[in-house]
């Protein structure tokens, strides 16, 4: 296991008030340069940004983000609605704010004082954080074993998309989290890594990581990775999510439909990894998703952190602004730019989470991931073994 990362957020007590430090992702695999918050909008800037990113991340950011405005006198209930709307897709980012928003009125209304309450809201933010550093290492337990039975004996070819690892999670991540596993298992004979155009996670972060952990890995443009299933060359697909609504549809980051689409058509596993609280059974389908759609300048330019000239001014992140990049169309041209899409839950062959396998992926067996008298995994016909 490779060194740890400098970490990918933190709260620190500082003579002059608490902080948020946060690893900028927009600046790796570059550079490791920490970006601290000293406010909510700063913090909000920098989820926008993608300089904090990923589901789960996003919801233990938003908890710290609430207890940083609670602990500097902010006004807590507008810092909330501000930090829960900073990017409508991730369900993960509005269960973290609420959860220590929720912390700071019950201690509030309990009569304790502003101190007190602020306490109670970084209390369940650190509650918050440590959750989801135990659901990533139960879901990679889950989906170690979930692949040794689909594909027993196995020296495995994963394709991944986008970055699901550390840098999105309390602990080792969701979908990378179980290749991670595989890896140290000594189960894991290549990670096909989709660049994941235009933002590039799976170029700039996944690689960063997979690199770091010594795995066999090889980067690919998302184009390409058709001729990998036609070549047979892909053992199973794992993925992680944004938002996985009550009938099943998961959101995660633009090009995982379209594998879903490949898996199912050369019977290959598609294997969804997300913690309980990304889903969101308040959201009938996938229709009901909001969709980010992002600026046209990230699809009409392209910027590196390996090129300083195209993070914007003052070295600003890779989504800084427009003109920071190197333009790769006309100048004005029109772009299509959503963050994510979504896939239909009959072309998902398992969502593993810390509480448990679902597969198939019925509107019975998400919301029995929900259900607190949950035990365990719920599989039933030979959805595993047709995927
Ligand atoms: C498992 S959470 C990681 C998830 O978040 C990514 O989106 P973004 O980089 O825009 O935050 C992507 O959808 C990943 O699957």
């Amino acid at each position: 296991m490779a060194d740890q990362f400098v970490p990918v957020l933190r709260w620190e007590e500082r003579p002059e008030g608490p902080v948020l430090v946060l690893l900028d992702q927009t600046r790796l695999p570059v550079e490791e340069v920490e970006l601290v918050c000293t406010d909510v909008p700063a913090l909000v800037a920098a989820i926008r940004a993608l300089s904090v990113r990923g589901a789960p991340l996003l919801g233990i950011a938003g908890a710290y983000g609430v207890a940083l405005a609670a602990a500097r006198g902010f006004d807590v209930a507008d810092a909330a609605e501000q930090l829960a709307h900073a990017r409508p897709t991730a369900v993960n980012l509005a269960y973290g704010v609420r959860r220590a928003e929720a912390a700071y009125r019950l201690a509030l209304d309990a009569g304790t004082g502003d101190a007190s309450a602020a306490a109670a809201a970084l209390t369940e933010a650190r509650l918050v954080h440590r959750e989801d550093a135990e659901a990533s290492a139960r879901m990679s337990e889950l989906g170690r074993e979930l692949l040794d039975e689909l594909l027993p004996g196995g020296r495995l070819r994963i394709l991944t998309h986008c970055n699901t690892g550390a840098l999105v999670s309390g602990g080792q991540g969701t979908a990378l989290g179980v290749v991670r596993a595989v890896h140290q298992a000594g189960e894991l004979r290549r990670l096909w890594v989709d660049e994941t155009r235009p933002l590039l996670q799976g170029a700039r972060l996944t690689a960063y990581e997979a690199a770091r952990d010594g795995m066999a890995y090889s980067l690919l443009a998302d184009n390409a990775a058709g001729s990998l299933f036609a070549a047979g060359e892909v053992d199973a697909v794992l993925i992680g999510a944004d938002r996985i609504a009550a009938d099943g549809s998961v959101a995660n980051k633009v090009g995982s439909y379209p594998l879903a689409v490949l898996a199912r058509h050369h019977r290959v596993p598609f294997i969804v990894v997300a913690p309980v609280t990304t889903v969101d059974m308040s959201t009938e389908s996938g229709a009901e998703i909001e969709v980010e759609q992002r600026p046209g300048f990230e699809v009409t330019e392209i910027a590196s952190p390996y090129h300083s000239d195209t993070r914007g001014e003052a070295g600003a992140g890779l989504t800084e602004q427009s003109g920071a990049g190197i333009p790769i169309a006309p100048v004005g041209a029109q772009a299509y730019n959503p963050a994510f899409d979504i896939t239909p839950a009959e072309l998902v062959t398992a969502i593993v989470t810390e509480r448990g396998v679902i597969s198939p992926v019925t509107r019975e067996n998400v919301s029995g991931l929900c259900s607190t008298s949950r035990k365990g995994t719920s599989r039933s016909g030979d959805g595993m073994m047709n995927p």
